[in-house]
């Protein structure tokens, strides 16, 4: 994407490898460009200015101990690592002292437009002028320049990745041992479960090594997906244990403290009432920009147009629990986590889905309190929402032991499962991201 979009932007020369045994098959993939495919790291490094690595995570530190040695004398090198910690680590125990460290990240797939989104500029070693330098070979692109340092990429992309990721991750796996296919359901077929279905097919159809390594590999991201299985697990804990009270209170607070809204409060009814701001209230409460704006997602109709199951007229809305939803809030309120904030700085487009999903539920207190009462007495989503805790907290452990063959074999699984659907999912899914982004763009110009 990269080579071809930086040339598609008026770069001149753009010089490019994989590994030696793949030459002949890049050779032929760019054939009739004018990009330049060269048999490995050491030729690339050696006639380029600027340098970008754009390789698994686990492989970062034995490919730039292969390849730093020879890069230019005074270049620039960056790496488009998902994940920064071992990236940080291996350029600076293997790049020469007189070669510069401004790396790069964007904050979406291939697929995507470039236009509009975060790239993250992340300058770590060399003189200052290579941040202009960085920014113009971007320039065409579009993209919204983010300056952070590694650590505090690291931190932000913990709290808007790894967990969102775990979410989607764990919903597949759920659906996967329930045996069942989301839209041949009655359940998963409109409103916001579409964009559940299709951004959980969209996360499986894509690389098993990416989700990994920003799990794995992130310093901050264990724990953040840990108090997301715990969430899960206490709060399914309190619905089957029939204990209204607390559970009630638990959500409410949650509600309270990551979007401000008072238990009472309808932002989508009563623009006038202060929100989050009750003198009674235990918690310290965000002033989430939540209340202003315009809601993330599109009509419950506009959505059903990307279901990929049919919905019947006569099919009867039952009660959800939205257990991954609620778990995601409480997540979010004992992490401290400010998704708004996150989301300005550094929103991916499923992160930003999944805030609209959630949203789209806690904005509303007649759809908080259906979602407690169906957790509590809901006979018919319960066998999902008990496949969902064990998958969430399987995902837990895996990244907690850290073992990048359990996590591919996880991964793999599920994603075989669905993939006879991918190719319509992965159509499906990018014609709903860019409907809601256009909308996003249309009420953010208002
Ligand atoms: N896909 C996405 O949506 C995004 C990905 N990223 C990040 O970008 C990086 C690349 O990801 P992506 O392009 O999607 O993944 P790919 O699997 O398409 O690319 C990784 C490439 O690295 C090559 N590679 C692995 N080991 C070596 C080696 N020892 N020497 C030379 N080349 C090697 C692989 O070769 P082979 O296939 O032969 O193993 C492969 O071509 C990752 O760090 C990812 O986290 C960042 C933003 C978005
Ligand atoms: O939007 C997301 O979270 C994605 O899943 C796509 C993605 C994957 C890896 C990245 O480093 C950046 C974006």
């Amino acid at each position: 994407m990269y080579a071809k979009r930086l040339k598609a932007g008026g770069i001149e020369t753009i010089y490019v490898c994989d590994k030696p045994e793949s030459f002949e098959k890049l050779q032929a993939e760019f054939e009739g460009t004018d990009i330049i495919v060269l048999r490995d790291g050491h030729a690339v490094s050696r006639l380029s200015d600027f340098i970008i690595y754009s390789v698994e995570a686990a492989a970062i530190s034995p490919v730039v101990r292969e390849y730093g040695p020879s890069t230019k004398v005074g270049a620039v090198v960056a790496g488009q690592t998902s994940v920064k910690a071992p990236e940080k680590e291996a350029f600076e125990k293997w790049l020469p002292a007189d070669v510069g460290i401004t790396s790069v990240h964007s904050l979406h797939g291939p697929s995507v437009t470039t236009e509009g989104q975060p790239l993250i500029i992340i300058h770590h070693r060399g003189p200052e002028s290579n941040v202009k330098m960085v920014e113009d070979v971007f320039r065409s692109f579009k993209s919204r320049y983010v300056h952070l340092s590694y650590e505090e990429h690291d931190s932000v992309t913990a709290n808007t990745q790894a967990v969102t990721h775990a979410a989607f991750l764990s919903m597949g796996t759920a659906w996967r041992h329930s045996a069942a296919y989301p839209w041949e359901t009655t359940r998963y077929v409109s409103g916001v479960e579409v964009v559940k279905v299709n951004i959980t097919l969209r996360i499986y159809a894509a690389k098993w090594h990416v989700y990994a390594g920003l799990a794995l590999l992130n310093p901050s991201a264990q724990s953040q997906i840990k108090q997301y299985a715990r969430s899960a697990t206490e709060l399914f804990k309190l619905m089957i244990e029939n204990r209204e009270a607390e559970l009630s209170e638990r959500v409410w607070e949650a509600r309270e403290k990551v979007f401000g809204w008072s238990k009472d409060h309808d932002p989508s009814s009563s623009k006038s009432s202060t929100s989050g701001s009750s003198s009674s209230s235990t918690f310290t409460t965000q002033h989430s920009p939540a209340d202003e704006r315009q809601p993330i997602l599109l009509s419950e109709d506009i959505l059903d147009q990307f279901s990929l199951g049919m919905k019947l007229a006569q099919d009867k809305e039952s009660p959800n629990s939205h257990l991954s939803l609620l778990a995601m809030v409480d997540c979010w309120a004992k992490l401290g986590i400010r998704p708004y904030e996150h989301l300005a700085v550094a929103g991916t487009p499923v992160f930003m889905l999944w805030i609209g999903v959630a949203e789209y539920l806690f904005r509303s207190p007649s759809l908080v309190s259906s979602a407690i009462a169906a957790g509590l007495s809901d006979r018919i989503h319960r066998p999902d929402d008990v496949e969902f805790v064990v998958a969430a907290r399987g995902w837990s452990e895996c990244v907690t032991f850290g073992n990048f063959d359990w996590y591919r074999k996880r991964f793999e699984e599920t994603a075989d499962f669905f993939s006879p659907r991918f190719e319509e999912a992965t159509k499906l899914g990018g014609r709903m991201i860019k409907a809601i982004q256009e909308g996003q763009a249309v009420t953010s110009h208002k």
